[in-house]
């Protein structure tokens, strides 16, 4: 069911070159969205959210109320509110390791430089919400912009058929800080975002989505700053013979389950290995709901790479830059050094990637199909904004006035010169 491949090969590059946000077909289809949006307003949103979610949503119950924010905690088992409390404070003491200070460096002549870092005013957070919810997905957002201090935190997901939205969403929101709740997705929730479609404006949308989605936040980009392209789920794991093939298998299936678009790839030296994994992922299919998603993502996306040692198993990795790595190896943290290119890395056999998505601190919305190689985790930093502080003394001024005309001069720009010498003396 799923492909193998051997490297060096042809079929390698082609699947390693292979980049998931080149989608014509659905980038003009949210173009569409996107403009008819924005010049038609919340009756072209709320038409796309009948179409798309099959929900009945208008001005009277578009944003969530802050009583049925509060009925959500009568309709949440007590015991994963718990876990989900436990979650939110793992990350927040994560992300506040993250923070920084401004600072303003007073010099011996009076010169001060700086750099103030202040949170953004307004963001949009995208949670998922089409073919499963994403309360999780409600922290990894909410949580960093909160200790980033921002004072307006918004979050869009997409409602029901009944209109409803999920109630751990909902608790999530309300233990994370959340400010507003809208009902809306897909690329008609982030083009309101952006535009002030139904609600004001924000100045950055975060969060992860389909290819929809994160097309959408592509397209928007420029008229509000979007954190990076996390789109559909990928992992690629690295195992030798020490793996257990049930870990990898389950660990597979675990990010096929997202998305038919998820993508999932082993890479390893052994032939037996990737024949016991095959096993156990037919095995472990017949046992697990959805299992029509993840036979899709299997085929369509799913590959293992045959490859000579881990050294060739690292650059395989590299090329491909996964959302998500997994070294199951009997010695993960010798690879380390050569692992470059990938959102967040699991090692050993007691880190699967769930430990990650729902628990540990560190944030799951990661970017996807190769974004890796510039993308950071959505972080602390992703809500803040830096600006520089620039107070020059007389004294540092009569001293660089002479570079500085010089420098103005060579770029032909006079005026920019002339402010400068305006203020020496004669
Ligand atoms: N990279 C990350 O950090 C990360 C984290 C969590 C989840 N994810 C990914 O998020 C995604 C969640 O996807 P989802 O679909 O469950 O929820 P979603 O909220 O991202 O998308 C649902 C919306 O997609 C739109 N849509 C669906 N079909 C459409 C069509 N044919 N035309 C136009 N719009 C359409 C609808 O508006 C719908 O509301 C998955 O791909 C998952 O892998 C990524
Ligand atoms: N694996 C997802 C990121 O690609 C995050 C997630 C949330 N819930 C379950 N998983
Ligand atoms: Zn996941």
């Amino acid at each position: 069911m799923v492909r193998r491949i051997s490297y060096p090969s042809a079929e390698a590059d082609a699947y390693l070159q292979k980049k998931s946000f080149d989608d014509v077909a659905v980038a003009e289809r949210v173009a569409e969205v996107i403009a008819n949006v924005r010049n038609q307003g919340t009756a072209a949103l709320f038409a796309y959210t009948k179409r798309f979610d099959g929900a009945d949503v208008d001005e009277s119950n578009f944003r969530v109320s802050e009583a049925e924010i509060d009925a959500a905690y009568s309709q949440v088992d007590p015991s994963v509110l718990a876990a989900l409390r436990r979650a939110c404070e793992n990350i927040r003491r994560f992300h506040e390791k993250q923070l920084r200070p401004s600072w303003i460096e007073p010099e011996a002549d009076g010169t001060m430089l700086g750099q103030l870092i202040r949170p953004l005013e307004r963001v949009g957070v995208y949670v998922p919400g089409g073919l499963a919810s994403y309360p999780s997905s409600v922290l990894m957002n909410a949580v960093p912009a909160k200790v980033a201090g921002v004072p307006q935190v918004v979050m869009a997901t997409p409602p029901g058929k009944d209109g409803s939205i999920n109630p751990y969403s909902l608790v999530a929101a309300k233990e994370a800080g959340v400010d507003e709740v809208y009902r809306m997705g897909g690329a008609q929730a982030v083009a309101a975002m952006a535009f002030g479609v139904g609600l004001k404006a924000v100045d950055k949308i975060t969060g992860p989505g389909n290819i929809y989605v994160t097309l959408a936040k592509k397209q928007v980009y420029g008229t509000v700053d979007i954190d990076m392209l996390a789109g559909p789920s990928e992992v690629l794991v690295i195992a030798d013979e020490s793996a257990a093939p049930a870990y990898v298998a389950a660990d597979f299936l675990s990010q096929a389950e997202h998305d038919v678009r998820a993508a999932t790839v082993l890479v390893t030296p052994s032939a037996a290995l990737a024949d016991a994994v095959e096993a156990e992922i037919a095995r472990q299919l017949a046992t697990l709901p959805r299992r029509e998603i993840m036979e899709q993502a299997l085929r369509d996306n799913g590959a293992i790479f045959i490859v000579k040692d881990l050294e060739e198993a690292c650059q395989v990795s590299n090329r491909f830059a996964p959302e998500h790595l997994e070294v199951l190896t009997e010695a993960p943290f010798a690879l380390l050094g050569k692992l470059t290119q990938a959102g967040a890395i699991f090692l050993g056999p007691y880190s699967p990637e769930p430990v990650g998505d729902y628990f540990a601190g560190p944030n799951h919305v990661l970017p996807t199909g190769g974004t890796a190689r510039f993308y950071s985790p959505l972080n602390v930093d992703t809500f803040q904004k830096k600006t520089s502080l620039i107070a020059y003394s007389k004294v540092r001024f009569d001293r660089d006035a002479k570079d500085i005309i010089a420098l103005a001069k060579a770029e032909g720009l006079d005026a920019h010169a002339n402010a400068v010498a305006v203020r020496l003396e004669k």
